[in-house]
């Protein structure tokens, strides 16, 4: 039987360090969340980060915007951000509604102050190994492999799903820590002769049941990136968890694996910011 790797425990953990840490700064950190519109589900994320920073000491301002708010509003908004110096990240929760380009809003952000390395600049410097921030759900796998000694160097990893704030940034950590990468997508046929080959596989696509125990090697690690809701209702990642941790040597279950280190990261990178200016 597999291994659980407990990301909701390691990212406790990481709380309290930074907690710890915050308590021999000069100034309390701090983190701008915009919410754009009311999506439920984007209110609950938002309201989570809110306490993930109170528990490590930061300062959070959250700025809620309406749904319609237009593009030049939402930029007024950030350029006062960038220059306000009680504020270290900045935080633009996504999705934004349909009529704000998402790409010009991100770009707008002082890369400096860019929390989630979703900046063109951030993402440049870590395809060159010269990390400012590192984008936090893969960085927050990273973390999960170091804390429970699993090495990627000369490790087949398999990565599916190519989007560009995990699948690819998720290859490239890993071909940093020289694993040999692999990034599968929608358009990879056999999937399965792939995933087969895969010491660490990590499944980042959206869809309940895509990874079957068939298609895991015996022995290896299993991290599940995805957030599905099955017909119940409830949370499920693309892994099929009960199966598989029969076949895995270690796995992450959705809840409480990356989603909570995803988080954790969001404030190691805060407190870098913090501890830079
Ligand atoms: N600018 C921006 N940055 C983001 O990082 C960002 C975003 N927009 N938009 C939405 C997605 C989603 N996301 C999650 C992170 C952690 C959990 C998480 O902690 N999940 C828990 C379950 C849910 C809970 O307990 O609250 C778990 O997997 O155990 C969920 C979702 C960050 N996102
Ligand atoms: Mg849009």
């Amino acid at each position: 039987m597999a291994i659980i790797l407990d990301g909701k425990a390691l990212a406790e953990q990481t709380r309290q360090r930074i907690a710890q840490e915050v308590t021999t700064l000069s100034r309390q950190p701090g983190l701008a969340v915009i919410l754009v519109g009311d999506d439920p589900a984007s209110r609950l994320y938002v309201s989570n980060k809110e306490k993930d920073c109170a528990q490590c000491g930061f300062k959070s301002f959250e700025h809620r915007m309406a749904a319609d708010t237009t593009e030049a509003e939402l930029l007024a908004l950030i350029a006062e951000l960038n220059t306000n110096d009680d504020v270290d990240g900045i935080l633009v929760q996504l999705p934004l509604p349909k009529h704000l380009n998402e790409e010009m809003v991100i770009q707008s952000i002082a890369p400096e102050k860019d929390v989630d390395a979703f900046h063109p600049y951030n993402v440049g410097r870590m395809s060159q190994g010269k990390p400012v921030f590192l984008p936090c759900t893969p960085a927050g796998v990273m973390a999960i492999l170091k804390a429970y000694d699993i090495d990627v160097a000369g490790k087949d990893c398999v990565v599916i799903g190519r989007s560009n704030i995990v699948g690819k940034p998720m290859g490239m950590l890993l071909t940093q820590a020289n694993g040999t990468v692999t990034i599968c997508h929608s358009r990879t046929p056999n999937l399965a002769e792939y995933t087969k080959r895969a010491d660490i596989l990590v499944a980042a696509v959206g869809r309940e049941g895509l990874v079957r125990a068939d298609m895991v090697k015996e022995g290896a690690v299993v991290i599940d990136v995805a957030m599905n809701r099955n017909a119940a209702g409830k949370f499920c990642g693309d892994v099929d968890f009960e199966a598989v941790k029969a076949v895995a040597s270690h796995i992450t279950p959705v809840p409480g694996g990356v989603g909570p280190m995803t988080r954790a990261l969001l404030l190691e990178n805060i407190l870098t910011a913090a501890k830079r200016k």
